[in-house]
């Protein structure tokens, strides 16, 4: 028998002739078994040891199996309990049962049967676990991280984050890639009365082709598709109770629109290959970065399923409409012992940032990796944003940087063709650390390679 099959049993039964046979048999079948007498040396027992399945006998001298029962439900054990009764006292056991004994047996019965009951009193035990692991897991994914911002439009959109959190309304997420767009839903999922402590499921319909979209959402039937080989449920299904977050719902194919309307009027939706109806509860919070108007008059998109995931709108601003906001993502984002030259942090300013938080996210990674003695100058900056058409007045300031940066990109291409490539070779000859050359090929965007032979 394997371990996975092994269970931790109590057997408290005054008749000594029927316990010592139903402990004996239970070892047999590779159980561990502790056995007790009376109620006072269960008691005892639960103390020092854990049980995954008790049995208990209904009538015992002293206390009795109901009490036993009522003493240890109210210490809390997660132990599966099942009572032992005699045909006399039937209606017991269903006071038993209220009190929440997993199931009972009348005697007399096979021991074989005593058996099957617990390994079905163990499966409830393992469900039960699972379940409160889960939960745990569930609770402890609630995001650390929160929607930082001070400027007005941020403050617009946190207010009403805090407003339709509450409401089991769908909600819309309009902004640009990387306005945090998935924070926004996370903090409305997390802001629900009755969902927060369930499921947060995010499905990205761009990222899946369309067949693959249809069987994700709603799932399939074994045999429903080629590839299809197990049954499996949908994410509307494992969102149950929770909330599903549909990014990029501009890219929902359209023959799949009518299903998501289906779904969202009443709940109802039936898996690929299968005709039997299932329902579910389940808030959707949509994103989109394209205009889904412009999308509904170009009928790409169905006009009722906008004006259903549309009931609430938040529209996130970009960033380089968040004014001070910047410094405080910088603040946020970079450690402590990190800091910005000025023109620098002037250049970040003023920059466009198209990809906003996360391309701001990914240039304060990069400037960590290539700035020294942990200050973010000019030269750690990627290009873009030294280049960009409104850096103009400061880069005019930091002119001579710039006509710098040229000479010195020439003059290592010249050297690395001189020593064909090799970096270290061009490192010796620029005299300067391997290390600092491998920073400036980056930051210059030459590729050494293309002077190889
Ligand atoms: N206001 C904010 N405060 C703190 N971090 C933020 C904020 N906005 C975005 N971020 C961070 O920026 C990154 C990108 O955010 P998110 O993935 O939510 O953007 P998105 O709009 O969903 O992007 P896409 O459209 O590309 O899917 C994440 O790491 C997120 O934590």
């Amino acid at each position: 028998m394997s371990i996975a099959n092994e269970m931790n049993l109590l057997i408290v039964e005054d008749d000594d002739n029927f316990r010592e046979m139903a402990v004996a048999w239970m070892r047999r079948k590779g159980h561990r078994v502790e056995e007790a007498a009376n109620a006072q040396e269960a008691l005892k027992l639960f103390e020092e040891k854990y049980f995954q399945v008790a049995i208990f006998d209904m009538n015992m001298p002293g206390i009795s199996g109901l009490e036993l029962l009522q003493r240890v439900k109210s210490d809390g054990v997660e132990t599966q309990i099942l009572i032992l009764t005699g045909q006399a006292t039937v209606e017991n056991a269903v006071a038993a049962m209220k009190m929440g004994a997993c199931d009972y047996l009348t005697k007399p019965f096979p021991l074989a049967d005593l058996e099957h009951r617990c390994r079905l009193a163990h499966d409830l035990w393992s469900l039960q676990k699972e379940n409160r692991q889960l939960k745990e897991v569930i609770a402890r994914g609630r995001p650390e991280k929160l929607m930082i911002g001070e400027s007005k439009p941020m403050q617009d959109v946190i207010r009403l984050i805090e407003r339709v959190g509450p409401t089991d309304k769908a909600v819309l997420i309009q902004g640009e890639s990387g306005t945090g767009k998935e924070l926004a839903a996370q903090a409305i999922h997390h802001a629900s009365e009755v969902r927060a402590e369930k499921p947060l499921v995010t499905i990205n319909c761009a990222a899946l082709p369309e067949q693959l979209v249809e069987s994700e959402l709603f799932g399939h039937e074994k045999g429903a598709f080629t590839g299809a080989t197990t049954t499996k449920s949908g994410l509307f299904e494992v969102a149950d109770g929770g909330t599903l977050f549909i990014d990029e719902i501009g890219e929902l194919p359209l023959s799949l629109q009518p299903k998501l309307l289906r779904v969202l009027e009443d709940g109802s939706f039936r898996r690929v290959g299968s005709h039997q109806e299932r329902r579910v509860s389940v808030r959707i919070i949509a994103a989109t970065n394209r205009d889904l108007s412009e999308e509904v008059a170009d009928g790409n998109f169905r006009e009722d399923l906008y004006y259903r995931i549309n009931v609430m709108s938040l529209v996130l601003p970009p960033l380089r409409k968040r004014g001070k906001d910047i410094n405080l993502l910088i603040d946020h984002f970079l450690n402590s012992d990190w800091s910005i030259a000025e023109d620098a942090l002037e250049l970040m300013q003023n920059y466009s940032w198209p990809g906003n938080v996360r391309q701001l996210i990914n240039a304060l990674e990069r400037a960590t990796i290539l700035a020294e003695e942990n200050l973010i100058t000019i030269e750690d900056l990627p290009l873009e944003v030294v280049e960009s058409t409104d850096s103009g007045e400061i880069l005019k300031r930091s002119e001579n940087v710039r006509r710098l940066d040229l000479i010195e990109r020439a003059h290592i291409i010249e050297v690395l063709k001189e020593e064909q490539g090799n970096k270290a070779r061009a490192s010796r000859t620029l005299g300067i650390h391997r290390r600092k050359l491998y920073r400036l090929l980056e930051r210059f965007e030459i590729d050494e390679t293309s002077y190889r032979d």
